[in-house]
């Protein structure tokens, strides 16, 4: 199987570096000052043991690279960018390509099934970070990352087993499961956390905000009848297989950095965002994910520094 990571940013251009290193046929998608500094001095890959450059061919569209039957387009933009992903791929790959979901939340499959019918999913337990064109950044200095992947909307298939079997050559921990689904919406819980980590400093009471939001997700997940994998069994999938100590100056997850980057937009519609919508559908009141999720958009509509809400008025504004 070839690749095409679309989206060379944090997790895409760590995926991309590390499938290229490991051997791995791969162009990417990218654009902006991004694109021309991985054209003219490859994607540059820093890790806690050193750095590496991937020389990869990139362009701005799938047009302008090699894209057939026999590839894997996998989507690395934020979710709230997929739609803009699919016209391309409409445009511009064979209807049976593999695409593959390397995103947060549970949205972004059912987007990818509209338009193709190869559709695999992937839990990204993968902390990394894009700050400076050209450059990616890989948190765990172990284990690179767990990418376990699966057909959507269930079951197993030899194009998740060859996405797995990439990614393996890549350095990653990859293991095919039947229900992504399940997986990817308790990591769906992990992510509630995202939007309060991006717009408040730490501490007890920001602890407090993500304590709420998950039980709020819990709840919704519980009356929409979603099947979810227990806490424990993701916990002990997980393990302690991820080692972030050596990259502590990372900075933060993945909604901090758009707020750094000043990116304008933020990605919590699918995650906070989901956990209102289930609510709005299901009945059930959902008042501190909607909360975060427009502190969060405050935020990045004004372009304002992460970490500058106080969680304090955010939890006062709930009236508990
Ligand atoms: N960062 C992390 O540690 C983790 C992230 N995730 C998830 O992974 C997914 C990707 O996040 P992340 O890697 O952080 O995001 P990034 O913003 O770092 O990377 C996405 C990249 O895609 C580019 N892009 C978006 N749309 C297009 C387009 N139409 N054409 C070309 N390039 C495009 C963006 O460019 P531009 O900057 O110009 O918008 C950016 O470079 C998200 O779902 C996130 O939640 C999951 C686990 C960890
Ligand atoms: C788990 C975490 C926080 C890893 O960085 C993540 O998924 C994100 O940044 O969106």
């Amino acid at each position: 199987m070839r690749f095409v990571v679309y989206g060379a940013g944090a997790v895409g251009g760590v995926i991309a570096a590390r499938l290229h290193l490991g051997g791995e046929d791969v162009q990417v998608v990218a654009r902006g000052e991004h694109l021309s500094t991985i054209r003219e001095d490859g994607l540059r890959l820093v890790t806690a043991d050193g750095e590496s450059v991937a020389r990869v061919p990139a362009a701005g569209r799938l047009a302008d690279l090699d894209v057939g039957s026999d590839s894997a387009v996998v989507v690395a933009v934020k979710s709230h960018q997929t739609a803009g992903v699919m016209h391309d791929v409409a445009r511009s790959t064979p209807p049976d390509v593999t695409l593959v979901s390397a995103q947060n939340g549970v949205a972004n499959e059912a987007v990818l099934a509209r338009g193709r019918a190869h559709v695999v999913g992937m839990v990204v337990m993968l902390p990394a970070s894009h700050l400076e064109p050209g450059v990616v950044v890989q948190g765990s200095s172990n284990v690179p990352g767990l990418l376990d992947v699966g057909r959507y909307p269930g079951g197993t298939s030899e194009r998740a087993e060859a996405v797995a079997a990439g990614l393996r050559g890549g350095g990653f921990d990859s293991v095919v499961r039947p229900d992504i689904m399940a997986w990817k919406h308790r990591k769906l819980m992990m992510n509630l956390g995202n939007a309060a980590g991006a717009a408040c400093a730490p501490g007890p009471e920001r602890d407090r905000l993500v304590d709420l939001a998950v039980e709020e997700g819990e709840a919704v997940l519980a009356a929409a009848g979603i099947p979810v994998v227990s806490r424990a069994r993701d916990d002990e999938r997980r393990g302690d297989l991820l080692d972030t100590s050596r990259m502590r100056e990372r900075g933060g997850g993945s909604t901090w950095q758009s707020l750094r980057r000043g990116t304008g937009d933020v990605e919590v519609d699918y995650l906070n965002g989901e956990v209102s919508l289930l609510g709005r559908l299901h009945g059930v009141p959902t008042p501190v994910n909607d909360l975060l999720r427009d502190a969060a958009w405050r935020l990045a509509a004004t372009r304002a520094e992460p970490g500058s809400l106080s969680a304090a008025d955010l939890l006062e504004e709930l009236e508990l």
